[in-house]
């Protein structure tokens, strides 16, 4: 299994290029589903998930094949299977966004259950619901979501008593080919949601007001093929201008989309960092700032992103003064604490906040990468640790961010990827 060995880094300098964003990627992929002709995608990373949705596609019977590094090419037309096993969805949540797409387009859908995971139990209730509102008959029996509708689903009005990032993707892709309007009350506003609408009215969707908490989709009878690129990744941006904050670096962050970061931008410069941005690009100064902790409350978007919870972490562990991290969406998304406390970080954990004593300085050690952000946050720690840090499992890193350890030692870090 390969691991990271990360030494001590002088200051990170120079660019880096952001790559599409992971958690707009998977679900535009998925919405290929919905189309007759084929989808070409642009902007798309090269992630593990993106495989695994690419072989999900195909398993389905579509044509789906990157044609070159980060373009897509899916041909939905030879679609002749609706169900999506275990063995795949085991290995990416995201799996269950095929469910709204396949019962819209095809009338039936067998969805393994994606399970619970580390961060926490993650059910989908919601996707479930509001797919019933709109006509569907759903039974979950040996692990499966079986759903089957005659002819086509019915618009509805459908209010999600939680704001739930995949439901509204779920729902807004299936209303797209329902029969009538669809009202989504209380959806997720994520940068993400609006890019999955954007790709939906380029392939001929009517949705309207993606971005706020009423989305209204008047369904059609058919959707067409597009080409569509990939919104930029917030939390691969968040990731790497954090990673310069706790070497006192300097980086400018390229393709970057600085509109979909504000809460974050905001928290950097509360925390010491000059930030200077441009239409597709941020930049971030330390040099010669203190590192100054700062509060974190995650929240649905424009709120603080959870997917950047851990990485504040890992920066307030290095910060003057003492940070309290609280995590409002997951249950349990502080599996990094235990592996920073290993690397000397002085970490109290009380419920659902961290509060984080900065330290002058952390320890390399051998640590255990639990889920994505978590392993991101140890990489970050790794950055400003004495001696060598070794990053077990990183699997899960490889899951959302593209070469990471390329793009940082391009910026002056020291990471070997090693066996
Ligand atoms: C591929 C992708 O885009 N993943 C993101 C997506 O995950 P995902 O779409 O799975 O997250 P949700 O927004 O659905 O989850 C938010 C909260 O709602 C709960 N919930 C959700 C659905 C449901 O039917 N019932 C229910 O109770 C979840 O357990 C969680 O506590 O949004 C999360 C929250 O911003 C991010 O951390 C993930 O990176
Ligand atoms: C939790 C995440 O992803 P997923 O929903 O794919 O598990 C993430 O991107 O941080």
């Amino acid at each position: 299994m390969d691991k990271l060995l990360i030494k001590a880094s002088k200051p990170l300098q120079g660019s880096v290029r952001i790559s599409g964003a992971k958690n707009a990627a998977l679900p535009i992929l998925m919405s290929s589903i919905l189309a007759d002709t084929t989808c070409y995608f642009d902007n798309v990373p090269e992630l593990r998930d993106i495989n695994t949705s690419l072989a999900l596609l195909a398993e389905l019977g579509a044509d789906a094949k990157r044609v070159s590094g980060h373009s897509v090419e899916i041909d939905p037309s030879s679609i002749n299977n609706c169900n999506a096993s275990y063995d795949l969805v085991k290995t990416m949540r995201a799996s269950i966004l095929v469910l709204g797409p396949l019962l819209a387009k095809y009338g039936e859908a067998n969805v393994s259950l994606p399970g619970g995971c580390a961060i926490g139990a993650r059910p989908v209730n919601l996707h479930l619901q509001g797919l019933e509102k709109m006509g569907a008959k759903i039974d979950v029996e040996a692990g499966y979501i079986r759903a089957k509708v005659d002819g086509r689903l019915k618009g509805a009005n459908i209010f999600m008593d939680m704001v739930s990032v995949g439901a509204t993707e779920n729902l807004m892709m299936a209303a797209c080919l329902a029969d009538g309007e669809t009202v989504l009350e209380n959806a997720a506003r994520e940068p993400e949601i609006v890019d999955l609408a954007n790709c939906l009215n380029a392939m001929g969707a009517k949705v309207k007001h993606a971005g706020s908490d009423k989305i209204r989709i008047q369904g059609v009878e058919r959707l067409q093929g597009c080409r569509y690129a990939v919104l930029p990744d917030r939390i691969e941006t968040g990731t790497f201008l954090i990673a310069a904050a706790v070497t006192g670096g300097k980086i400018r962050c390229e393709n970057a989309a600085p509109e979909t970061l504000d809460a974050v931008l905001d928290k950097l410069v509360m925390a010491g960092a000059v930030i200077t941005t441009g239409d597709d690009w941020i930049e971030l100064d330390m040099q010669g700032h203190p590192l100054t902790s700062v509060n974190i409350k995650t929240a649905p978007h424009p709120g603080f992103p959870t997917d950047m919870q851990a990485q504040f972490v890992a920066l307030n562990c290095v910060a003057q003064g003492t940070g309290v991290v609280t995590e409002n969406i997951f249950e349990n998304r502080f599996m990094h604490v235990p592996e920073l406390q290993r690397m000397g970080a002085k970490i109290d954990l009380e419920t659902n906040s961290a509060v984080c004593h900065g330290v002058s300085s952390l320890k390399g050690a051998q640590v255990m990468a639990t889920d994505l952000r978590a392993s991101a946050s140890l990489v970050i720690a790794g950055l400003v640790a004495e001696g060598e840090t070794i990053v077990d499992r990183i699997y899960h890193l490889d899951r959302g961010y593209e070469h990471i350890e390329t793009k940082l030692n391009g910026l002056g870090a020291n990471i070997q990827r090693i066996k």
